[in-house]
């Protein structure tokens, strides 16, 4: 499937009666990389988790290329080419390694292992281990593998780094370079890394307390000193 852009209109969602998130707007051109940035509690995954259809939607619009998702469950949005790696690693942890990239395959060959592989060779060199015995950093690896197998135009990928050992996070960020570098996907990246985040991306929004509250390129914001310590805090830069 080829990247397709994203079009998010007038997005209003939360948790039964919790409002998260107020009229929230943004593109994503087909094969871009977005990047969302925030304080903690502002919206980020809320976000992510409302465009793969799993929170209560209030209002506003959602997009794929040619194709409104709005009224679309989540299984049907994975369907139109939406992936979502969501913060818990949804990894099989009784199956092993292969077993669990087989379920990302979605009826395309098993030789399609190999992109994945390719990816991660360490996942390769472990595929007979199970899930549950694989480190925080192979988890990431395998679910964000099991999920780029199924070759969706839209990544959405939330907090891929998180909790994990500086040269872990630098070999899958290079991954996610790689991934981007072929344009065959419209990436969409929630990290608490700022710079790592703004290094990948090429467009960035800044979420406060659900609202938009920055859009424009990376280097605009990083200009703008005020903004990034008001909605990013101080030494976010990390
Ligand atoms: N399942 C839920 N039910 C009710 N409220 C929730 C739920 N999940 C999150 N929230 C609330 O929604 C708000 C936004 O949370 P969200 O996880 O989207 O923020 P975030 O920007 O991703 O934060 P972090 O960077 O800490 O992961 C928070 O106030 C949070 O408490």
């Amino acid at each position: 499937m080829p990247a397709t852009p994203l079009d998010v209109e007038n997005l209003s969602a939360g948790y039964g009666p919790t409002r998260v998130l107020e009229n929230v707007s943004f593109k994503v051109p087909a094969g871009a990389r977005l990047a969302i940035l925030g304080r903690n509690g502002m919206g980020k995954t809320t976000l992510l988790a409302t465009l793969a259809g799993q929170t209560r939607r209030y209002g506003g619009t959602i997009r794929i290329g040619a194709t409104d998702v709005t009224a679309m469950a989540s299984a049907a949005r994975a369907h139109t080419g939406l992936g979502y790696v969501p913060q818990a690693r949804c990894i099989f942890p009784t199956l092993t390694v292969e077993e669990n990239l087989f379920v990302g395959l979605k009826g395309r060959p098993r030789s399609a292992l190999e992109e994945a592989y390719g990816m991660f060779p360490r996942l390769k060199e472990r595929r007979r281990n199970l899930g549950g015995q694989l480190s925080g950093g192979e988890q990431q690896m395998l679910s964000t593998a099991r999920s780029i197998l199924g070759q969706p135009a839209v990544l959405l990928l939330d907090e891929p780094l998180e909790g994990l050992a500086p040269v872990i996070c630098e070999e899958l960020m290079t991954a996610f370079a790689e991934l981007a570098r072929t344009g065959d996907m419209t990436i969409l990246l929630v990290e608490q890394r700022i710079q790592s985040a703004l290094d990948f991306a090429d467009h960035v929004i800044v979420l406060e307390r659900g609202r938009l509250a920055f859009t424009g390129a990376p280097k605009t914001l990083l200009e703008d000193q005020d903004a990034v310590e008001r909605l990013l805090g101080v030494g976010g830069l990390h």
